[in-house]
């Protein structure tokens, strides 16, 4: 860092250029009476250069527009000294759109902050200067004030800002842009009734899933999140090994135990957008990989209940030409997609069109997945979701009904939740039934109870078919599992499968 002797203050420079200014316009007056116009010329670029030894401070200026367009450097500087206001800073401006969900907050008018980089003092200020005095027959009367930022900090530095300090702040600011933007839901949007083919059609993102609400086994959850964390840093890594920079998971579970809530919760804490793709809208492989292209980056393609919404063809039955197939049961004119056009598609030519993409796959029955899915290579993790625990009760008990400490009901629900097995969805259901905790809970032990009773009629109903101890439902409650892609899971590929229309 500089110390105060080499960084002179603000105001010694500014005496300091005041007297060297004065210096200057008695001198060039002498000079233009007295000296011969060339010694005149290289009196002048001496004195200049003599002055230069007392100001070892470069200035930047930074203006908001250059000329017809806005300066992105100044966007980027006015977002990112946001994030460096000091207990110094005495006024700044705040605003907020209609449709903005945030406080857009930015320095006012001579307010200056300093900012250290890597060892180096970097002192700013932002100026309005006066307008200039209007003159009508300006092309561009009436003229408003410019804005500008001035940066200053010791000249040895030049190189050191210019190359590493100035795109740190445009990255800087593109991260605090991205962070504070409205999240967007994609879906499929048809045209004109179907016949120019689907598009992507975007509303703001609103849900409300965070993975603080989500009640899963605590371990999966970090698992999950350092997973998260880990994939959005790695840039570096996937280029290095010379993989695509693309993170596959697939959820797996009953209904209701939270698979949709985790992938909006990825998309909140990674601030990514959800393209949600029903496949069964999408009539060709040509179709699907002009959607899949139109995806943005720092996306997350959902691909829900997989094993139900669609049944895609084998590439036999396919001319791979985008021309419709026949139908040889209905001899109707069946559109088709192949299974593996959509995962050769997704990873390849996809995935290295585009930066930081996640896609999840959602089912409740994994086990009728086709094995090219669950291939290894395929999905990064499977991820099961399962039904509630005490511990996921807890948690839900505390978001719904703001109980933190102890309930005297606490210990006959512990006991029941050993004994069955409800989904979360089943118990948020019952939270939200009553404001009234004592009533919420009550009702949460009736639920317990009657699927206790459930359970074992059905495992009486089970004995009495079968006459031996056959398994009734599980009782051993299975939490929330993670496994990474399993290995050797190919078993006949070739299936054949069509689009469920
Ligand atoms: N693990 C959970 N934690 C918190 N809330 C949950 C959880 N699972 C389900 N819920 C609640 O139940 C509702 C339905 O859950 P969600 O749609 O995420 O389940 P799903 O597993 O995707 O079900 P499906 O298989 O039917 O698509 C959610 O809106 C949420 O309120
Ligand atoms: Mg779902």
């Amino acid at each position: 860092m500089l110390s105060a002797k080499e960084f002179p203050s603000p105001s010694s420079v500014f005496s300091a250029y005041a007297s060297m200014a004065a210096s200057m316009m008695l001198f060039r007056s002498m000079a233009n009476e007295l000296v011969p116009h060339p010694i005149r010329g290289y009196l002048l670029s001496t004195f200049r250069h003599l002055f230069k030894f007392h100001t070892p401070k470069l200035t930047l200026v930074i203006e908001e527009s250059t000329g017809m367009t806005r300066n992105q450097v100044y966007e980027a500087a006015a977002v990112y000294l946001c994030t460096k206001i000091s207990p110094d800073t005495e006024r700044l401006k705040i605003s907020m759109g209609p449709k903005e969900k945030h406080l857009t907050i930015r320095l006012d008018k001579g307010e200056k902050l300093v900012d250290f980089y890597d060892g180096v003092e970097l002192q700013w200020r932002l100026v309005y200067s006066e307008p200039e005095k209007n003159n009508p027959n300006d092309p561009f009367f009436p003229r408003s004030e410019k804005r500008f930022f001035e940066l200053s900090f010791h000249k040895k530095y030049q190189e050191k800002v210019l190359k590493s300090y100035v795109p740190h702040i445009l990255e800087k600011a593109k991260e605090i842009k991205e962070q504070e933007r409205d999240l967007k839901m994609y879906t499929l949007n048809s045209n004109n009734h179907g016949c120019n083919g689907v598009n992507w059609a975007s509303v703001n993102l609103e849900h409300p899933a965070t993975f603080e609400t989500l009640a899963m086994d605590p371990d999966l959850k970090n698992t999950v999140m350092e997973d998260l964390n880990r994939f959005v840093r790695r840039k570096e890594f996937y280029k290095k090994v010379g993989r695509a920079w693309k993170r596959g998971y697939l959820l797996y579970g009953p209904p209701g135990t939270g698979k949709s809530s985790l992938v909006a919760a990825m998309a909140n804490y990674l601030k990514f957008d959800i393209y949600d793709l029903q496949l069964a809208n999408i009539y060709r492989d040509s179709e699907l990989r002009k959607l899949l292209l139109a995806t943005a980056n720092r996306s997350i393609l959902v691909i829900e209940d997989i094993d139900c919404s669609v049944e895609i063809p084998d590439r036999r039955n396919y001319y791979g030409d985008g021309r419709d197939q026949i139908d040889q049961q209905d001899n109707n004119i069946r559109p088709s997609l192949t299974l593996s056009g959509l995962l050769n598609f997704i990873d390849g030519l996809w995935s290295t069109c585009g930066d930081e993409r996640i896609i999840i796959f959602t089912t409740n029955h994994k086990d009728r997945l086709d094995p090219a899915l669950l291939r290894p290579g395929r999905m990064d993790m499977h991820i099961h979701m399962s039904y509630c625990t005490y511990h996921g009760f807890k948690l839900l008990a505390s978001n719904y009904l703001g109980v933190n400490g102890h309930h005297k009901l606490f210990a006959e629900i512990e006991s029941l939740f050993k004994e069955t097995e409800v989904t979360p969805a089943q118990v948020a259901e019952e939270m939200m039934k009553s404001e009234d905790v004592d009533f919420a809970l009550e009702g949460i032990v009736k639920l317990l109870k009657r699927k206790k009773m459930e359970d074992d009629e059905s495992d009486e109903g089970n004995k009495a078919d079968n006459n031996v101890g056959i398994k009734g439902p599980k009782r051993q409650k299975k939490v929330n599992q993670l496994s990474e892609s399993p290995r050797n899971t190919r078993r006949n590929s070739k299936r054949s499968r069509r689009v469920t229309l």
